[in-house]
């Protein structure tokens, strides 16, 4: 039996816990798979680093229309995806490493398992380690789900952990899902010449988005990849050669490989929660308060394993408050989820933060929106840009900003005036009238739909 101050499972956000606070101290560090986490081995990073490779394939394509004549005469698979992974390995080998090697952290490589409160045995490749701390931090993330049709089927799939290292592009490939994951990786896989097929259950893409946004995004997609909305999977079949989907309406899709984006899960199945005395919600998330305190003493908990949002900059966001919590019990700092923004890197990049029209309706506000597209202002001009727009909510009688909901180029930068404004409380007048927007910059297009809400003082 080993005794730490603190014991942290997961190197995802987890990671960023052992401070300057814990010099001198004993913290024990869980992982039982990649070091560093979701986002830095299979989730943000790479797919925008393959996002990045995409995108300037489809400039190639679409150069002529700038006067420019290129050819894109071909896709190094092999060598994008080791530019990507040539990067991030290193980065990751290094942080294990250090925390192997380093001071005061002793790395314990493999799974965690509640025997107790403030107990745990981690199973290193067969050998169980008892480890006891004063305080422990669960950040042990999610992993994908994978519908049981698609299971049960015994057809070898992907997930987005497989999908970025497959050794050859395929002719085809077949998406379930119409979510977050499922859009990067369309755009990805399309721009560098895959025929992309999408199964989603819902009747749209990027549901989660306003309403409008996201059917203009489904229109968009629809003349891009091949799209079957509201299907239900009956049966999949296939080998490693190609998978056949039926759907229940008679369609068969087809294609040489199949990406399964259906959505993640809290790592809480194989914890043994219950023996520490951590409550869970329906979902399988951990119950935690503003502060990150789950419901065992000394026991805190962040990122996608608990929280509400299953984005990095939230993880972070929340790692951050528990880094102080641990170390400041009498002053103890809370989670700010108000204004959560989240982009999704596809094509056209699409970004929000704070309510969708259809969320300020129903809190009653007097709502009003105005959505301004990107080919009105200058430089939306200079991108012949003929489909993005920036969306606004806002209230009419208090002329606050309520939502924010951008598609198109860079959306995801564009946005960030909004967010600053929803998170420090300017209203439309302030934020449009009260600073310099420089012209003729992309950010014209948030600009100009500030002005054109009807909210008091526009004149
Ligand atoms: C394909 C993809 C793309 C994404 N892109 C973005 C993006 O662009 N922007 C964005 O904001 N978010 C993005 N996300 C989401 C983001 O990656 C996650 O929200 C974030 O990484 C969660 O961090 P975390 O620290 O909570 O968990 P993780 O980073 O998942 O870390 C948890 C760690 O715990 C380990 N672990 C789990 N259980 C145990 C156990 N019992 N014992 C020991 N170790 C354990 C796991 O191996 C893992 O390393 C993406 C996700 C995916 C899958
Ligand atoms: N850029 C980013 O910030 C980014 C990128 C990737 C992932 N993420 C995070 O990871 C999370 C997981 O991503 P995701 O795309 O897997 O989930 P998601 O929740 O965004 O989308 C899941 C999709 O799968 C569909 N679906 C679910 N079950 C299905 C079934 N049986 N058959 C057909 N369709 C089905 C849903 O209707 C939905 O369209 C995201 O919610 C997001 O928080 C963030």
């Amino acid at each position: 039996m080993t005794h730490f101050d603190l014991a942290i499972i997961g190197t995802g956000s987890g990671n960023s816990l052992v401070t300057p606070d814990f010099d001198g101290k004993r913290v024990a560090v869980i992982e039982e798979g990649l070091f560093g986490g979701t986002c830095l081995n299979v989730g943000c990073i790479p797919t925008k680093m393959f996002v990045y490779a995409a995108d300037v394939a489809d400039h190639v394509r679409d150069s002529a229309r700038y006067g420019i004549d290129a050819t894109l005469d071909g896709v190094r698979w092999p060598d994008i995806r080791d530019r990507v992974f040539g990067r991030i390995d290193p980065i990751a080998e290094g942080g294990k490493d250090y925390r192997v090697n380093g001071p005061n952290t002793t790395a314990h490589l493999g799974h965690a398992t509640f025997t107790g409160p403030l107990s745990l045995e981690v199973d290193v490749d067969g050998t169980k380690q008892e480890v006891t701390a004063d305080q422990i931090v669960v950040a042990a993330g999610g992993h994908a789900n994978v519908p049981e049709v698609v299971q049960a089927s015994g057809v070898p799939f992907h997930t987005s952990d497989t999908i970025m290292r497959i050794d050859e592009l395929p002719a085809s490939m077949v998406i379930v899902g119409g979510g977050f994951i499922s859009a990067e990786f369309a755009h990805v896989f399309s721009a560098l010449g895959v025929d992309v097929r999408i199964v989603t259950r819902g009747p749209a893409l990027l549901r989660a988005e306003d309403a409008e946004i996201s059917q203009r995004f489904t229109e968009i997609a629809q003349k891009q990849w091949e799209v079957h909305l509201s299907a239900t999977v009956e049966t999949v079949k296939g080998d490693d050669a190609g998978v056949t989907l039926s759907l229940a309406d008679g369609t068969t899709v087809e294609g040489d490989i199949l990406l399964v984006a259906t959505g993640r899960t809290p790592n809480t199945q194989h914890l043994g929660v219950e023996k520490a005395g951590i409550v869970t919600h329906s979902d399988g998330r951990i119950k935690v308060d503003e502060f990150g305190r789950t419901t065992a003493a000394g026991v805190w908990s962040l990122g996608d394993i608990s929280s509400p949002y299953q984005l990095k900059h939230v993880a972070n966001h929340e790692a951050r408050t528990v880094a102080h919590n641990l170390v400041h019990p009498d002053n103890l700092r809370a989670n700010d989820h108000r204004f959560v923004p989240a982009a999704v890197f596809t094509h056209p990049q699409v970004a929000s933060v704070g309510l969708t029209e259809q969320q300020a309706r129903d809190a009653g506000h007097d709502v009003t929106t105005k959505t301004q597209a990107f080919g009105d202002v200058a430089y939306g001009w200079a991108m012949e840009d003929t489909t993005g727009v920036c969306k606004l909510v806002a209230d009419r009688t208090t002329g606050a900003l309520l939502g924010a909901h951008i598609m198109g180029p860079q959306a995801s930068t564009v946005i960030q005036p909004a967010i600053q404004a929803l998170s420090f409380g300017l209203g439309v007048r302030e934020m449009a009238r009260g600073q310099y927007w420089i012209h003729p910059a992309l950010a014209e297009v948030l600009e100009n739909a500030l002005l054109g809400l009807d909210v008091p003082g526009q004149d």
